[in-house]
């Protein structure tokens, strides 16, 4: 027999969890002040038999720690451009340092979510569009490489860069096939597993120019799994997707997540780019969730 103290919404979380799948039985609810009560974010003792303990130790961890991505910021574009800035300008970061760790965190998060694509000998396929967030996507397919993936990188417009330069440089030499060639649907199918989308991040002003159009209809139209950097690319960065926009399964969403973020309906939303100083967080208020130990990104949902 367990005792726990639910508020009113943990209680129907409770009844919902438990009543489709596992036998339980609740002998008494009582309000903290010892009367019953059914009202708004009243407490209640709920004292429960015959739960499975695996089951319980799950949902009181959850209800526990109900608001990892409730508690933090979803930034307006604006702000995500002036947090951006201020990472440059005032804490004087290049851009390459916040690229690594935000790429890293990218293939860190993929890592977790899809371990089974290096046994199945599938690839991945990187899409990358001309600004950072491509950049980041050079980045993340470098990591996948070193965890014993097999990345092949879509980059249909090369930026004229020398940073971006020596990331596909790096990523030719590290055999990692780098095309501008969109592969058809049999192909994508046959040899790929997951899609990355690195088109574009906070800096997307909609509609979609040419070039970009091709690949963007290609994530809509797919039926494997997509894991966007920040944005999913076509998205509005604050009021999300158009009923045809894309649905990728997982999010990353580097510094803190874009208003967009709150219509991802996907499996995975996670937050990475661990880089942020803890004083330009207070600023922000950016409510940042706790980053596990040493890892470089956490689940939000
Ligand atoms: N501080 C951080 O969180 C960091 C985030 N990083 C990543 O950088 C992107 C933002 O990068 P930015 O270069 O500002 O912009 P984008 O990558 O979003 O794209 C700009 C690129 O796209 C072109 N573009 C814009 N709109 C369109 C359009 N409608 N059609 C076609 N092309 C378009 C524009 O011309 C530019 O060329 C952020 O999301 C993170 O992923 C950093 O890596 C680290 C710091
Ligand atoms: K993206």
């Amino acid at each position: 027999m367990f005792s726990l103290f639910l508020n009113t919404k943990q209680i129907f979380l409770f009844q919902a969890f438990n009543l489709k799948n596992y036998k339980y039985k609740v002998i008494l609810f009582i309000s903290a002040s010892g009367g019953l009560g059914t009202a708004l974010g009243m407490k209640f003792k709920v004292i429960v038999t015959n739960l499975k303990p695996v089951i319980l130790k799950a949902f009181v961890s959850y209800s526990q720690t109900p608001t990892a991505s409730n508690m933090v910021k979803y930034l307006q574009q604006q702000e995500a451009i002036d947090i951006d800035l201020e990472l440059f300008n005032n804490y004087q970061f290049s851009v390459d340092q916040l690229m690594e760790l935000a790429g890293l965190s990218c293939a860190s998060a993929i890592g977790k979510s899809y371990s089974e694509l290096q046994l199945q000998n599938k690839s991945i396929l990187i899409c990358c569009g001309p600004g950072n967030n491509g950049g980041d996507g050079l980045v993340c397919a470098r990591h996948l490489k070193l965890f014993e993936y097999n990345p092949v990188v879509y980059y249909p417009k090369k930026t004229d860069k020398d940073l971006y330069k020596r990331l596909v440089n790096q990523c030719i030499l590290m055999n990692i096939p780098i095309t501008e060639c969109l592969p058809n649907k049999s192909q994508l199918n046959r040899e790929f597993g997951l899609i990355v989308d690195a088109i574009f991040g906070f800096s997307f002003k909609p509609p979609i120019r040419e070039a970009f159009v091709p690949v963007i209809d290609l994530m809509k139209d797919t039926s494997l799994p997509i894991a966007s950097i920040d944005i999913p690319s076509g998205w509005d960065v604050e009021a999300g997707a158009t009923e045809d926009g894309m649905k990728p399964e997982m999010l990353i969403s580097l510094t803190a997540p874009k208003k967009c973020a709150e219509f991802f309906k996907g499996k995975y939303h996670y937050l990475g780019g661990r880089f942020v100083p803890p004083t330009l967080q207070e600023k922000y208020k950016l409510n940042l969730p706790k980053y596990h130990g040493t890892e470089c990104c956490v689940l939000l949902n």
